[in-house]
């Protein structure tokens, strides 16, 4: 069937280690010999209140038609008005890729013709891009389980600046198509990756963590349901030691999972082309995700002449760093590279490392920390404030927070638990005031939220642990005396019997009773 033959060929592919050698021994060798080759582009929407060539502001959900300058409209005589922002952002995440930042950097124009451009050109980075040459290392999870990780690198080609175009509506019902200019002229990276991946599942994993890196960059929101990160999946298959084949595009793709998806179909396509004597067209596919298939748009082969040219009115970008800012030039006014850098924050990547080496935590864990926004942060107060160690903390953080917190779909700064009022409750049980089931009990409590410590309520429930000697020797002995049967059997040798007593110790004090001291009491009693 073609789901098994996909399976084979994509995990078969030899750029796809792990799984090659037993995809071929399971195949013979004619499947496995083709391999993917898959080239990303991804459209990121910059972060910034306003449009990249004009004042219009940046709004989601705006009605329609509400945030278009003349600009926007293309009406003729306006101009177009560098926003530095967006220039700052697009610096900013080609430093965090390992790019090098173009200090003089041009805009052209690309000419096509679509109801949604009134201008008739898009303005684009076509020939001397803002950043190039740069890497995102991202890590694959393979293995039955998925626990088994392999550290991956994909180079990024070049980071360019551009604009998005307006968006055509379709009324089927009245055979119309409306046009929506809010998002014409909003700014763009494209980021455009180097054909290093081999599959879905590694382009899939490739996203999500340029997306995280943009995100905790803050230059672009990130959110691929509302289509600020858009991927274009180029998509060709090889053998072994040939030219690469030519590539098919899909276009805009808004999740990683439809991603992975859209190129492992893709792949089998064109393997199933090529086994039957087929050529493989350069053309723009979709992916329907109902059917799982890719479907030709159009094809590239009459190569759509986009008539590029220097966009005349915007001058080169110029960027400086340190070195090249002269003192004749207000600071204000341009972009300096050593001083973004300076703003970068902790890349996830980093964070990571730093997390296990820090607190010993597994990597696994700290991949699961990085992914949530906020929580590293939740973790990491919550360790400056109790007694408990990490590895204790991190069980409960992933186990039971992170839990409620999913249960009840709640983000981490919206959780009814504060980092403080965790750090108390735990630094009570790793002190023994507390048992672990008492624990979770108090957790409940404080997740439903009374605005009551975790002190308070052990107090008021009476959950602490009995540590008073005295008291608990009158228990003991009082089960002494309820259970002399078990006392003489006992008393013969039969020491398992002990762990009796003490269950009935546990249940006279509802469980609140040191469980080692009440051993101690017994056995003294007993011998
Ligand atoms: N043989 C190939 N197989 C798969 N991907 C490829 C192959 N050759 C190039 N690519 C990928 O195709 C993409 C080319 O993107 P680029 O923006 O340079 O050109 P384009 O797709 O022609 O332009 P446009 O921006 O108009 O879509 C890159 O992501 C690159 O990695
Ligand atoms: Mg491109
Ligand atoms: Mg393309």
């Amino acid at each position: 069937s073609r789901t098994a033959n996909r399976l084979t060929v994509v995990r078969g592919s030899a750029r796809c280690p792990t799984a090659a050698a037993a995809a071929a021994a399971r195949d013979g060798r004619s499947k496995s010999k083709w391999m993917g080759v898959v080239g990303l582009e991804v459209h990121a929407q910059l972060c910034s209140n306003s449009k990249l060539f004009s004042g219009s502001r940046v709004q989601f959900s705006a009605p329609p038609n509400a945030l278009v300058s003349f600009l926007d409209a293309s009406l003729p005589g306006t101009l177009p008005v560098l926003n530095k922002h967006c220039v700052e952002a697009a610096v900013m995440t080609g430093l965090a890729l390992n790019c090098t930042i173009n200090k003089k950097s041009m805009f052209d124009r690309k000419h096509y013709f679509y109801a949604d451009l009134p201008v008739g050109y898009q303005i684009t980075q076509q020939r001397c891009p803002i950043a190039i040459n740069g890497n995102l290392a991202y890590s694959l999870y393979v293995g039955r389980n998925r626990n088994h990780m392999i550290p991956k690198l994909v180079r990024i080609q070049q980071i360019q600046l551009e604009q998005d175009s307006g968006r055509s509506l379709h009324d089927d019902a009245r055979s119309q198509t409306l046009i929506d200019l809010n998002r014409a002229g909003i700014g763009l990276m494209e980021i455009v990756m180097k054909p290093d991946m081999c599959c879905g599942d590694e382009a899939a994993a490739a996203v999500r963590e340029l997306q995280l890196i943009l995100q905790t960059l803050g230059t672009c929101h990130g959110n691929m349901a509302e289509g600020q990160l858009r991927v274009d999946a180029n998509v060709s298959v090889h053998q072994h030691g040939r030219p690469y084949g030519v590539r098919a595009e899909v276009k805009n793709i808004n999740s990683p999972r439809f991603l992975a998806r859209a190129i492992d179909y893709e792949i089998q396509r064109q393997i199933d082309i090529l086994e039957n004597g087929g050529k493989i067209l350069n053309e723009t596919r979709a992916f329907d995700y109902k059917t799982g298939q890719t479907i030709s748009l159009r094809d590239k082969e009459g190569k759509q002449d986009y008539r590029f040219m220097p966009e005349p009115n915007l001058p080169p970008l110029a960027i400086f760093d340190n070195e090249t800012l002269s003192s004749n030039v207000n600071p204000q006014q341009v972009v300096n590279i050593d001083h973004i850098r300076e703003l970068l924050p902790e890349l996830p990547d980093a964070k990571r490392k730093r997390l296990v080496e820090k607190y010993g935590i597994l990597a696994e864990h700290s991949f699961t920390l990085v992914n949530e926004d906020g929580l590293v942060q939740f973790f990491e107060t919550v360790l400056e404030q109790t007694e408990a160690n990490p590895k204790k903390v991190i069980g409960w953080i992933l186990n039971d927070f992170l839990a409620l917190l999913k249960q009840n779909n709640l983000s981490v700064n919206q959780s009814p638990i504060t980092p403080p009022a965790l750090a108390e409750l735990l630094t009570l049980l790793e002190k023994g005031f507390i048992s672990s089931s008492a624990a979770k009990q108090v957790f409940v409590e404080l997740w439903e939220g009374e605005g009551k410590s975790a002190v308070q309520i052990v107090e008021q429930k009476e959950l602490g642990l009995i540590q008073d000697h005295r008291k608990l020797e009158q228990i003991c002995q009082r089960v002494i005396e309820d259970h002399p049967s078990e006392v003489s059997e006992i008393q013969q040798g039969n020491w398992k019997v002990l762990n009796k007593l003490i269950g009935q110790v546990q249940r006279a004090t509802h469980g609140r009773a040191a469980p080692t001291v009440v051993k101690f009491i017994l056995e003294k009693k007993l011998s």
